[in-house]
């Protein structure tokens, strides 16, 4: 069978979960995102952090690294602050390989939160391990369990794919880029500094963002990797 659809795998979370029945270790996402890429087009596929899914990204049109825990900051050569928590070096050893992958085939990428952060460490940058440490208790690492709004300016690429310069998206996140990672562009921040968007400069379609677009009705930045990927596929 030909799929017309562009395949956007979208990497997941492997947590303990209670569902029906069950209690047991899950591989778990957020159905917002899988909801977006059929929106937007596009055949969502679900990679769990099993077998080697770097093998993948010859056979994927796009890709999503999604939101999660803390990468091990051994991967930026740091040692663990207090806060720094849900560490899983498995899923860290699958979407580090996913991810450079990714970028030696030039998949249309989009990095969601913990994929921005995977995104700066492949490539050499550090982390800020506990965002309140530096920006304070703001509505980026709200309650646990809620989405926080923090405004965020953007550059003329990423305004031209949400139509204004401005947000006002759904963030939970208590780490961010510290030191900029050779080869990526800042394309948002946060009135308090945080970078809030980067790209990959000289590929077509590379970008992550802190934020987490998947909780908004509209997906803008869905649709422009669905489309993105109809080009490559
Ligand atoms: N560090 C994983 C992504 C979410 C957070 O920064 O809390």
């Amino acid at each position: 069978m030909v799929m017309s659809r562009p395949v956007i795998g979208i990497t997941c979370y492997v947590e303990p979960a209670k569902f029906t029945v069950w209690d047991m270790t899950t591989a778990l996402l957020p159905y917002m995102y899988v909801e977006h890429i059929a929106r937007a087009g596009g055949q969502p596929v679900i990679i769990p952090p099993a077998g080697v899914p770097a093998e993948l990204a010859g056979r994927l049109d796009g890709l999503i690294i999604a939101g999660g825990g803390d990468i091990d900051p051994a991967r930026y050569g740091s040692r663990p602050h207090e806060q720094t928590g849900y560490i899983r070096k498995f899923r860290d050893e699958a979407e580090f390989g996913l991810m450079r992958a990714a970028l030696d085939h030039g998949l249309p990428f989009l990095g969601i939160c913990r994929g921005l952060q995977v995104l700066n460490v492949e490539l050499g940058g550090t982390l800020q391990q506990h965002l309140p440490d530096v920006a304070g208790h703001t509505g980026h690492s709200p309650a646990p369990g809620t989405f926080g709004r923090v405004p965020v300016r953007l550059s003329p690429s990423l305004a031209k794919i949400y139509g204004d310069d401005e947000l006002t998206p759904a963030h939970y996140h208590h780490q961010a880029i510290d030191r900029l990672a050779d080869g990526l562009e800042i394309t948002a921040r946060s009135d308090d500094g945080t970078i809030e968007a980067v790209e990959v400069t000289g590929l077509p379609f590379a970008l992550a963002v802190q934020w987490h677009p998947e909780a908004d009705e509209d997906g803008p930045l869905f649709d422009a990797l669905v489309t993105a990927a109809g080009r490559v596929g």
